[in-house]
This record gives C-alpha cells, sequence and structure tokens, in this order.
C-alpha cells in the first residue's frame, strides 16, 4: 500500500516534471535565440544571464558524499540537462555503480526520486609521501628493506617518475609498448572545465593534484566545503602561477542531505534530502587581470559581470537553474561576510561538541560553556573586524560583534539541537577534521594581524589530539572485517 502510494507520487511528480520540461525547454530556445540574435545588443548585465551556447557544458563532480549527491542529482534533473562526470575515488565505489542500476537516488519529503545518465571517471588516489606521489598498489618509502632512508627513496622515485614522464612525452602515443598501461579511459585526460568539489576542505588538495593537469586557466572550480583557506592552499601548492590558475567560485550549503548507514551498505548511491536549505554563491575575482580593468570588488563596489570567465557564468547559471538547489549568486564582497559568518559559528560549535562528545544542542543553557563560547567569539570577533579585506565596510563592527556572533551561534544550535555536528562525525569516524580550515583559518588569518589566537590555537590542538586519539586507538586496538576499514569513509 505503501509502495503504491509511493509509486503514484513518483508518476505525480514526473508528469509535473514533464509539464515543467516542457516550458523550460522553450525557455531554454528563447535564451538561445537571444544571445544568437542579440548578443551585440545586450547589456553586460544581460550577457551574463544569456545562454552561452560556446562554452563546454559538461560538469565534473568531486565528492559523492550526500552533498556531492544532491548536487549531481538536482543538475540532471534539469531539462536540457548537462552532461554530468562523477569523479569516483575508490574503486569498491566504481563497482558499486557498474554493479548496481547506475543511477542516484534521492529520498525528498517520502518520494524517491531516481535519476540516471551519469558518467563516471575512476580517480585513483595517490598517497603522498616525502613529496612523490605513490600510485595504488605502490610500495611505501619506508617499506623498502635497504639502508637507504625514506627520503632518500624518495628522492630516486622521484627522479625515475619525472625521466618516465619526459621519456613518455617524447614518444608518439602509438609507440606505446603493449605491456605499459594505456590510459584506461580516454575521457579521463580531457581537460575538466567546470568542476564542483564536494569533498571536505583538508582532502581537497591531494584530490584535485591528480586534476592538476586537466585544470585550464579557463576552467571554474566551485568549491562547496565548510571552512576557509583551501584556496590558498591551492594555489600555492599547484597553481602558483596566477595566470594558470583556474577561476574560483564558492559556496554555502544549508541544505540538510543525509545517508542512512544500513542505506549506505546496499547502495552507495543513495542519499535523504532531509532538510531544504539553499546555497550562496559567489565567484571570485581574479588576481591576474590585465592592469585597468575595473575590479569592483578590490574596491568594495558592484562587480563589472564583464570579468567573469565564460565558464564561472555557465556554472553559476547552471547551479541557479536548479529549483531545489536554491541557488543565489552574491557578490564576492557579501559572499565572504556570509562565509565568515558561519566559519564563526563551526569554530565554536564543532569544536565544543568533539571536545563534549554531544550533540549541537548540549552548548545551550550551560554556563560554563557559555564562557568558553565568549571567550572563543572575542578573539574571533577582533580578528574578523581587523581584516583587511573588509576595511571600509560600514556596519563590519555590528556584523562581526562578539555579541551578535554569539546570536548566531545560540541561534545555530538551537536550529540544530539534535544534530552531530561534522567535526564530531569526523572524529567519531576517525576520519581528519576540517579544524585546521576552522579555528586554524582565525589563528593564521590573526597571526598575519600580530594578533595571537591563543584560545582558537588551544582548541584546535585538543581536537587535532583527540583525533589522533581515536586513530591510534582504531588502528592498533580494533581489528575490521576486510573492505570495512572506518577510514576509508565516504567523503
Ligand atoms: C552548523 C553546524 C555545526 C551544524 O551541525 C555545521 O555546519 C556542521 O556540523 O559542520
Amino acid at each position: 500500500m505503501e509502495a503504491k502510494a509511493a509509486n503514484a507520487g513518483i508518476a505525480a511528480k514526473d508528469s509535473a516534471e514533464d509539464v515543467q520540461d516542457q516550458a523550460m525547454e522553450e525557455h531554454d530556445k528563447d535564451e538561445v535565440f537571444t544571445s544568437k540574435t542579440m548578443q551585440d545588443s545586450l547589456t553586460a548585465i544581460g550577457r551574463q544571464y544569456a545562454a552561452q551556447p560556446d562554452v563546454p557544458r559538461r560538469v565534473h563532480i568531486l565528492g559523492t558524499g550526500s552533498i556531492g549527491k544532491l548536487v549531481a542529482h538536482s543538475l540532471r534533473g534539469l531539462p536540457n540537462p548537462p552532461p554530468v562526470t562523477l569523479l569516483l575515488h575508490r574503486k569498491m565505489l566504481l563497482r558499486a555503480w557498474e554493479a548496481g542500476k547506475q543511477e542516484i537516488t534521492m529520498l525528498d519529503d517520502g518520494v524517491e526520486v531516481k535519476r540516471s545518465g551519469f558518467d563516471v571517471e575512476l580517480m585513483p588516489l595517490t598517497r603522498r609521501e616525502h613529496g612523490v606521489d605513490l600510485k595504488d598498489g605502490q610500495s611505501s618509502v619506508y617499506d623498502f628493506d635497504t639502508e637507504a632512508k625514506p627520503h632518500e627513496i624518495a628522492k630516486q622515485l622521484a627522479a625515475q617518475q619525472s625521466q618516465q614522464s619526459t621519456e613518455q612525452s617524447q614518444r608518439p602515443t602509438d609507440a606505446l609498448s603493449e605491456d605499459e598501461p594505456e590510459p584506461s579511459d580516454a575521457a579521463a585526460a580531457e581537460p575538466i572545465h567546470n568542476l564542483i568539489v564536494t569533498l571536505k576542505a583538508p582532502t581537497t588538495l591531494s584530490a584535485l593534484r591528480r586534476l592538476r593537469p586537466r585544470l585550464l586557466p579557463t576552467s571554474t572550480i566551485c568549491l562547496l566545503q565548510n571552512g576557509m583557506g583551501v584556496i590558498d592552499t591551492l594555489n600555492t601548492h599547484l597553481f602558483p602561477d596566477p595566470t594558470q590558475r583556474p577561476n574560483y567560485m564558492q559556496g554555502i550549503i544549508t541544505h540538510g542531505v543525509n545517508v542512512p548507514p544500513a542505506k549506505a551498505r546496499i547502495d552507495p548511491f543513495y542519499a535523504v534530502h532531509a532538510g531544504h536549505g539553499t546555497i550562496a554563491l559567489g565567484l571570485l575575482p581574479r588576481d591576474d587581470l590585465t592592469p585597468g580593468t575595473p575590479r569592483g570588488a578590490a574596491r568594495g563596489e558592484p562587480e563589472n559581470p564583464d570579468i567573469w570567465a565564460p565558464s564561472s557564468r555557465y556554472l553559476l547559471r547552471t547551479l541557479t537553474r536548479a529549483p531545489v538547489l536554491c541557488a543565489v549568486g552574491f557578490t564576492p564582497l557579501e559572499l565572504l561576510q556570509q562565509q565568515l559568518e558561519k566559519l564563526a559559528v563551526n569554530s565554536v560549535l564543532n569544536p565544543l561538541t568533539v571536545l563534549l562528545d554531544a550533540r549541537n544542542g548540549s552548548i545551550l543553557y550551560n554556563f560554563a560553556l557559555t564562557r568558553t563560547m565568549r571567550l572563543l567569539l572575542a578573539e574571533t570577533s577582533l580578528i574578523l573586524r581587523s581584516l583587511p579585506e573588509l576595511r571600509n565596510l560600514p556596519n563590519i563592527n555590528a556584523r562581526f560583534s562578539a555579541a551578535r556572533l554569539e546570536t548566531l551561534v545560540v541561534s545555530v544550535a538551537n536550529l540544530t539541537s539534535d544534530n552531530i555536528s561534522s567535526m564530531l562525525a569526523d572524529v567519531r569516524a576517525g576520519r581528519q577534521t576540517e579544524v585546521e580550515f576552522i579555528n586554524g583559518y582565525i589563528v593564521r588569518r590573526g597571526e598575519e594581524m600580530g594578533i595571537k589566537a591563543v584560545v582558537n590555537y588551544a582548541i584546535m590542538q585538543v581536537v587535532l589530539g583527540k583525533g589522533m586519539i581515536g586513530q591510534r586507538e582504531r588502528r592498533e586496538d580494533v581489528t575490521f572485517e576486510k573492505g570495512m576499514d572506518p577510514n576509508a569513509a565516504d567523503l
């Protein structure tokens, strides 16, 4: 009976979607017509929203955790959907995909909606040891049975790798020997123009290192994750030359999506859209624009849309087109302020819930914890109000006052009182936390301005210490069934 009702629900939803699809297709045709016939006469804002037939439409999604699934599922639900490639980081996931129905299922308001038509690519993770990438199955630099030290072995491996890559690039492709593994999938070598990253901040650098050769200065990377400072890390380690950097977009997600553990074991491509929220999106202005290009953000003025790369406009437009995502674009300066507010909330709720090993609501109505929160927020407020990028903005002192930040923390703790914070979930699962991109970011920004963020620093160290205790316990005391390593948990 229940299944019947659910099926009826799906059918009703499908026919409603069909009608909507037709309407949107007409709308799309109109937009292409507009872009072909009137492009020259459009205003800058008009060009921003017009369809762009020349931009490659494929969207790659890195991270198939709950948010990755929500975004992928929503994009394939669009009328005239873009091609979507899921970048899978584990063989087990690829096998599950191939053995399954090759669809993502989202349970929303009691109705299961299945969507297919995705492409997948396996992105085997490499380990980095002493500065060299070790491929899947390659021995650790610590395992060699010689007198040589791990860093010396790493040096030899690096030399070998660079020689191999030089030889390979000098040989014509048809001269590859039989036994040499050819790239398994030609698509895996193609450029990535539009990339959405839903990985956690600490794993982003190592994952993007694998994709570095496929990312062009014309590509756009949209980061949908907690924490701040990832872009600085990417620029330092992967894109030191500003002219070779991709374009960046950032987003703040308030959707609540989860994967019931019982379901995760049966179908890793299943998720529940439990709380409908929004995505605030903002593009980052490039640092390498020709001198003289008007850059509104730098002066705290409205943005000049002409400076955004076509892939950035395409990705922004595509994400904002998906009704369920409720994505809205903001100016870089407004998005930055929203990110900092979220950072302040996370910098209190996440580490405190880890230390207390308790749900978000546990910090409420407890004066000892209120004192701790106030100490943290006094320090964070001072640092945020001193940031050079916010200088000259009116209202900064009020928006980032310790009292207002406390109101934000309390209200989020109330709204999510039964939730387990993402940081506590990470610690419990033995995963690396985002603390260095939350409290660590506040500490780093403080240091730049000569402000010692001792409370944030101390709390970050305790969270790191707690994570280490958990990881050690897991390694030493508990034996896991093969294939059930909790550290391999999905991102
Ligand atoms: C706001 C909060 C704490 C909600 O759980 C969160 O964003 C998180 O868990 O990372």
